[in-house]
């Protein structure tokens, strides 16, 4: 069995070619905008989905078959045609070449494949298979879409502005450390829940802070 790497990755300003142009490709060309890449699609059709993404600067539609050579001065690939032998001819060719690749048609013919994912903001969820059975993956996250509520997209930005202000203000990494701590054991949550809370200013943080430092 593979032992994927579960990573998350930032693909702001990064080249990433798509091979194909139809609803699967479509899917990803919709998170890798998102994620800011740089794409490069390929495919003599594209459909509605794709098309609807045109508009976006930073996707560049070649209208023709794909060939191997294709592959090159691209660190990141998806083979996403619907021919699946092309599909593998492109695999080979970038893991070649030492590219990351993602394969639709065949989750081993790459070195990659994507989760099912919840998304609250700044709070990611992902689930996966390892290939075994995407469908699975996805039923998942619909479960814990109903389990995690968008009070977790403001539970995520509280912490991310206590631990910048945190980070900024303490430079001993014990008290840091305690204070991180002791963010995650607060009832916050409950209160987002509830209706009752409401987004700290800069002098409640500081605060907390001066207040939770000790032991
Ligand atoms: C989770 C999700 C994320 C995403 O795509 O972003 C995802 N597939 C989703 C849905 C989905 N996929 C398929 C169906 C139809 C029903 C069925 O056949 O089961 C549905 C249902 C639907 O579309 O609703 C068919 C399918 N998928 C793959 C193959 C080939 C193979 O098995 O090798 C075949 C057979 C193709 C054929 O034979 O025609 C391969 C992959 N699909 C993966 C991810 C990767 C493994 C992840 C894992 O195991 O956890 C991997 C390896 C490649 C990759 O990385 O893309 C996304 C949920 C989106 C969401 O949540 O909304
Ligand atoms: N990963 C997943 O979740 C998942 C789910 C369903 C299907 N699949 C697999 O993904 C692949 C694509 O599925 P789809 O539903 O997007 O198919 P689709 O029929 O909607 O699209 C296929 C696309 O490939 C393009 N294409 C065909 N020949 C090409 C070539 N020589 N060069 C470049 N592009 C070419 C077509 O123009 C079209 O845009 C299939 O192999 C399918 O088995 C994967």
């Amino acid at each position: 069995m593979t032992e994927y790497m579960p990573i998350m990755m930032d693909l702001s300003g990064m080249r990433v070619l798509l091979v194909g142009g139809g609803k699967i490709a479509g899917r990803k060309a919709s998170q890798l905008l998102a994620a800011g890449a740089e794409l490069t699609v390929i495919s003599p059709e594209i459909g509605e989905e794709v098309r609807a993404l045109k508009q976006d600067a930073a996707l560049n539609w070649i209208a023709r078959e794909a060939q191997t050579d294709d592959v090159e001065n691209y660190r990141i690939v998806y083979a996403a045609s619907g021919d699946e032998q092309l599909n593998e001819r492109i695999a080979e060719a970038a893991r070649r070449g030492g590219a990351l690749v993602n394969v639709s048609s065949r989750a081993r013919s790459g070195n990659f494949i994507h989760p099912a994912v919840l998304r609250r903001g700044r709070l990611i969820v992902a689930a996966s298979t390892s290939g075994a059975g995407p469908s699975a993956a996805s039923a998942l996250i619909r479960e814990l879409d109903e389990r995690f509520g968008n009070e977790y997209e403001t539970y995520a930005e509280f912490l991310y502005m206590m631990r910048q202000t945190i980070r900024a203000s303490v430079s001993e990494p014990e008290v840091r450390h305690r204070l991180m701590r002791k963010l995650a054991e607060t009832d916050i949550l409950d209160h987002i829940r509830q209706d009752t809370f409401v987004p700290w200013s800069e002098s409640q943080m500081a605060e907390w802070i001066e207040t939770e430092r000790e032991e």
